[in-house]
């Protein structure tokens, strides 16, 4: 079976200020299809860099990103546009809804930027099954947090993406809030059959995925599967030692 999405030897390198910073040093990691995961690490470790470069938000220095069996990395940055959009999905933290399009507005976007037909239907049906079918014509200030980044998943799951990657989508939210993303996510993956990789700084929003991928030092450190959030946090402490004492 084709990966959703399979990292072949990524390294990342900044020298912007003179001095280089290796941010990803030869990952390789394949994200099948159907599974959520969570990517963990210390701070600096890489992770937002590892979800930004397989996301085809920024170039890997070398390696190659593969999506649903295609070549991310070999297309040039137009190209990589157009691909990024019709097969990738992306949450932020911070939501990044337009202010001043509604909620059903919000959705369809990925659709008009692609150039294809705004399928209101189709929306309207996500944000009903995502709870917010009475709220299509909001704007997202008369929305809490939990119920932006709601739309936020709907808006990645409308132009039915290979794979959502999603950087510390609960950060924000206050538990509950949290909690109800962190189920969607999850039902997202084994009722709908999508894939998702998540960085989080949460075991407990860890937790909720099938297997976590730690990070230490731009590198893979591991992984856990059917992760507990105890367990996920021991192992996160063990890194924590190994990187301090290196
Ligand atoms: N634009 C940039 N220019 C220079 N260095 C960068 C840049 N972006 C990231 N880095 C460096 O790359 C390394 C990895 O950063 P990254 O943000 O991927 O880590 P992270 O694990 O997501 O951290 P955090 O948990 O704090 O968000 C860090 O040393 C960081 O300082």
């Amino acid at each position: 079976m084709t990966a959703a999405a399979h990292l072949d030897s990524l390294y990342r390198t900044y020298d912007d200020i003179g001095t280089a910073v290796t941010a990803l040093d030869g990952v390789t990691a394949t994200f099948p299809a159907g599974t959520f995961t969570a990517v963990m690490g210390p701070s600096g470790s890489g992770k937002s860099t590892l979800l930004q470069c397989a996301a085809g938000l920024d170039r890997p220095t070398s390696g190659r990103v593969f999506i649903d069996g295609a070549e991310l990395t070999a297309t040039k940055d137009t190209a990589m546009t157009k691909f990024r959009r019709r097969r990738v999905g992306f949450v932020f933290q911070d939501y990044n809804l337009l202010p001043a399009l509604t909620v059903e507005q919000n959705v369809l976007l990925p659709l008009r930027l692609d150039g294809r037909r705004a399928d209101r239907a189709r929306s309207t049906e996500i944000l009903t099954r995502l709870g917010l079918g009475e709220r299509l014509h909001d704007l997202p200030e008369q929305l809490s947090g939990g119920q932006r980044q709601r739309v936020a998943i709907a808006r990645a799951l409308v132009t039915e993406p290979a794979v959502i990657f999603a950087d510390e989508p609960t950060g924000a939210l206050d538990l509950r809030s949290a909690r109800e993303v962190l189920t969607l996510l999850r039902a997202v993956v084994h009722e709908h059959g999508r894939t998702v990789v998540m960085v989080t700084h949460d075991p407990v929003a860890a937790a909720y995925a099938d297997s976590v991928l730690f990070l230490a030092d731009g590198r893979l450190a591991g992984s856990l599967s059917a992760p507990t959030a105890e367990a996920v946090a021991e192992r996160l402490a063990h890194l924590g030692d190994r990187v301090g004492a290196a």
